[in-house]
């Protein structure tokens, strides 16, 4: 039988009637679906510093002090918002909020500012609201901005946790004390914290309560939604007066509202409401920012209202207006002299420089330290590195010579990606392709910040040309522009190459051995 003629002898189901399935649309709850959306525009300003009459004159001053002249879009939306709805706190249910809005949009003073507007009335300090961060150095960040706007105007304690030279036994000192006539006070209203330290409090620390708790806010939420990682939030959950309840119903109607309103921040935040789940949230509402981009339209309904159609645009991840980015094609021996004459070649100074692991980041900066000694036709090229090998100290020098223009170039891990606000850094080079979309985002976010401009550049060799494209796919982003060096352009820099690998050489083989005090004394002792 010719097998490519149907025998007659076989019916053939459906031959005719073949129709392919339509794509499945994923449809969101309605708060995903339908968020406020936040405008990415730091350029054309609306609200001038001034214009939210809910604000105390003094927050203003100091905002004024800093050189802000208007409210950035998040905050004009959130900061009245915020104050409105805490007005309501005894007698009604807030509902929690979850923001997203791209990196360096202004995020941080969305939130502070109506913390100190809403607890400044209080006359006694009790811990009304709690920040927390992944990691340290944002902990730190974040507890100086409280500070700045609190000092000097209000009578509010703010209290870092594991900060420099604290012990947890002196931490507790700072946050309840023992009064035989009355029991435990609380001594401060605001603790910034990171998770570790606020669940060593919520076991060890006598008197330490939540209860009271107004606000709760998760910044850099998304690296709090994998519930295996984050098990403190069902013992921050438990500690908290009330939990519930999740949906407003008949059966709740007569449950206490006086229930802790969650905020979460995030330039990425997960739409993912599985995700979102374990965080309780209550009638959440969902502002976020989008980006309209080239020859496309924004998704309006049909009925013309401009409500956004379901589920259209949510989930997309939005950089800043003022970046711009590109690519640089080179094969992995390249990069290094490409690094160095993109440096050169374009004059880049405040670079910052993400390298995969804290080995590569010391072997980076050693070879353009070298290349800048050998390079005679150059001034000398100011590079340090960040990584978990650096101490804390010299850590923050480098943030604070790199911020007042002593370095050029700092060579980091990804311990400097997220949330870290450094002023001014007008280019973020990423040495190897990022592997999720979020690494990318948080990395060339690090520029860009507060309406200034800012390049990122990333390094795609052939092998991961594909792994970046999707990366990009999955960011919501098209292909970037190619920014071309040629090996003809590197040919300069090779026996400058040849030079500086040989002096790291030698200088790593005449390094004199250090034996550690232990080994010494055992030694001593075989001898004896
Ligand atoms: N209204 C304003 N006018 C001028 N500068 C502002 C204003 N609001 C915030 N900034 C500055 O913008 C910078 C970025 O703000 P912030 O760190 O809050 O961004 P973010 O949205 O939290 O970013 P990320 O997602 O990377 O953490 C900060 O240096 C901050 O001082």
């Amino acid at each position: 039988m010719d097998s490519t003629t149907p025998s007659s002898e076989f019916t053939l189901i459906d031959t005719h009637g073949f129709k392919k399935n339509k794509k499945v649309k994923r449809v969101l709850p309605d708060w995903l679906a339908k968020p406020t959306v936040v405008s990415v525009d730091l350029k054309h300003l609306e609200v001038p510093i001034d214009g939210i009459p809910e604000l105390d004159p003094a927050l203003v001053q100091k905002l004024k002090n800093k050189g802000c002249t208007h409210f950035f879009p998040v905050q004009n939306q959130l900061v009245p918002w915020i104050i409105k709805t805490q007005k309501h706190w005894d007698y009604r249910w807030l509902r929690d909020l979850c923001i997203s809005a791209p990196t360096g949009s202004g995020k941080t003073l969305s939130y502070v500012l109506p913390i100190i507007q809403t607890l400044k009335t209080f006359s006694r300090h009790q811990l009304r609201a709690l920040i927390v961060l992944p990691t340290k150095d944002l902990a730190v960040q974040v507890y100086k901005v409280f500070l700045y706007y609190i000092k000097n105007a209000f009578d509010l304690r703010v209290l870092l946790l594991e900060s420099k030279n604290m012990t947890l036994e002196k931490e507790k000192e700072r946050i309840v004390q023992y009064d035989s006539s009355i029991g435990w006070i609380d001594l401060v209203d605001i603790i910034v914290t990171t998770p570790g330290r606020l669940v060593d409090h919520l076991y060890y620390t006598e008197g330490f309560s939540l209860k009271n708790l107004r606000f709760l806010v998760l910044d850099e939420a998304d690296s709090f939604t994998n519930i295996l990682q984050n098990e403190w939030l069902h013992k921050v959950n438990d500690s908290l007066a009330y939990n519930g309840p999740t949906k407003c119903t008949l059966n709740t109607l007569n449950d206490s509202p006086q229930r802790t309103q969650r905020l979460l921040f995030s330039a990425t935040l997960t739409q993912d409401p599985e995700k979102l789940k374990f965080l309780k949230l209550f009638e959440p509402k969902l502002f976020t920012s989008i980006i309209k981009r080239k020859n496309t339209q924004l998704p309006t309904d049909t009925t013309g209202t401009d409500e956004p159609v379901r589920g259209d645009f949510v989930g997309k991840y939005t950089t800043p207006k003022e970046l711009k980015e590109y690519m640089v094609l080179c094969p992995e021996e390249n990069k290094p002299l490409t690094l160095y004459h993109l440096i050169r070649s374009k004059g880049l100074k405040r670079v910052i420089c993400f390298v995969k692991s804290k080995i590569e980041v010391h072997r980076l900066t050693r070879l353009l330290c070298k290349l800048s000694e050998f390079d005679t036709n150059n001034s000398p090229l100011r590079v340090n590195e960040i990584s978990s090998d650096v101490t804390q100290k010299a850590h923050s020098g480098y943030i604070k010579q790199f911020s007042n223009g002593k370095i050029d170039v700092l060579i980091c891990t990804d311990s400097l990606a997220r949330g870290i606000d450094i002023e001014l850094i007008s280019c973020v080079i990423l040495y190897n392709v990022p592997k999720y979309p979020k690494n990318y985002i948080h990395r060339i976010g690090r520029t860009a910040r507060a309406g200034h401009k800012g390049k990122a550049i990333t390094f795609v060799t052939p092998e991961h040309k594909e792994l970046f494209e999707n990366v990009l796919n999955s960011a919501g982003k098209t292909s970037l522009k190619n920014m071309k060096v040629d090996i003809s352009d590197l040919e300069q820099y090779e026996q400058m190459y040849i030079d500086a690998l040989k002096a790291i050489k030698t200088e790593s083989t005449q390094k004199p051995k250090t034996v550690s005090k232990r080994r010494l004394k055992k030694k001593k002792q075989l001898k004896k």
